[in-house]
């Protein structure tokens, strides 16, 4: 039999994005910003708060315009928003609490005319993949915080997307199925091929799901501090000696950039990190 979910049509695309500056009238968020992403890679873009990471990533969504430089998929300028580049957010209130959790997430295919039984077969199969099928016939407000946002991941796959952005996805479950939905989020990615660039303030998180770290520098016009390339085995090990010493290094580069920013809102003293 064959499955809905085509490996071949799902795989990642490459982006690029080249000196691209972002301006809110006169505020220069991000400035000079390049950065490519391999077909099918998982990249991280980490930074303190406010520095412009959201910014990029609905750059990359095609949501918001960069005024300096260019974005592109495999090639192509991205010129605005396209199913083939989807977006998670981090509060699951994107979802309609009025459809069943298939409803949901078959709302895509179905909205690209696809015949109702195809409709409900590959939403079934998404909810296979985020371990949520038994509860394709129950309604999103009774799931808890964590299954709502597999079911947002699940819908956002079955529009078949080259590229998922995830912006802090994680950010507001607690600990434990924060942990729990990271495991699976390791394990969604490689199963379903996409290329993701998921934002985080967590350095734990970026070391247990990304190929590459890219640590943005504190805003105004914010830009690429350093770029690591986690060569961890996977399944990552956050107490492995490995990740211990990359998450000094992403600590240091963060906290020097803190200090930076809170320097010049004239918020801290001057002394250096070590
Ligand atoms: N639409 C907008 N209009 C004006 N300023 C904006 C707009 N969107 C973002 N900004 C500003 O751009 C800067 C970067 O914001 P952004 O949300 O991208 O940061 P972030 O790194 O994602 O922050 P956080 O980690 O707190 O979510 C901030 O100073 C923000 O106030």
């Amino acid at each position: 039999m064959t499955t809905e979910i085509d490996r071949e049509a799902a795989r990642g695309a490459a982006t690029r994005i080249d000196g691209v500056g972002i301006s809110f009238g006169a505020y220069r968020a991000v400035e000079d910003i390049s950065l490519d992403v391999a077909a099918g890679e998982f990249l991280c873009l980490l930074g303190p708060s406010g520095c412009g990471k959201s910014t990029l990533l609905s750059a990359l969504a095609g949501f918001t315009r960069a005024t300096a430089g260019t974005v592109s998929v495999d090639g192509r300028p991205v010129s605005g928003p396209s199913p083939e580049r989807g977006m998670v957010f981090q509060n699951s209130d994107a979802l309609f609490d009025w459809l069943t959790v298939r409803q949901n997430v078959a709302f895509g295919p179905r909205m690209r005319g696809m015949s109702r039984a195809k409709q409900a077969a590959l939403a079934d199969e998404y909810l296979g993949l985020v371990g949520l099928r038994k509860f394709a016939d129950t309604f999103p407000d009774q799931l808890s915080g964590g299954m709502r946002q597999r079911v947002q991941i699940a819908r956002v796959l079955a529009n078949r997307p080259r590229i998922v952005l995830m912006d802090e996805p994680f950010g507001a479950l607690d600990a434990q199925t924060r942990q729990v939905m990271q495991e699976e989020m390791d394990r969604i990615w490689r199963e379903s091929g996409c290329t993701v660039v998921f934002v985080t303030h967590d350095i734990g998180e970026a070391i247990i799901l990304a190929d590459r770290i890219a640590v943005m520098t504190a805003g105004p016009a914010a830009s690429i501090k350093n770029v690591y390339e986690v060569k961890l085995p996977r399944p990552r090990d956050e107490t492995s000696p490995g990740a211990i010493a990359l998450h000094q290094k992403l600590r240091q580069d963060i906290g020097q950039e803190v200090r930076t920013a809170l320097r010049e809102q004239g918020l801290a003293s001057g002394e250096e990190d070590g």
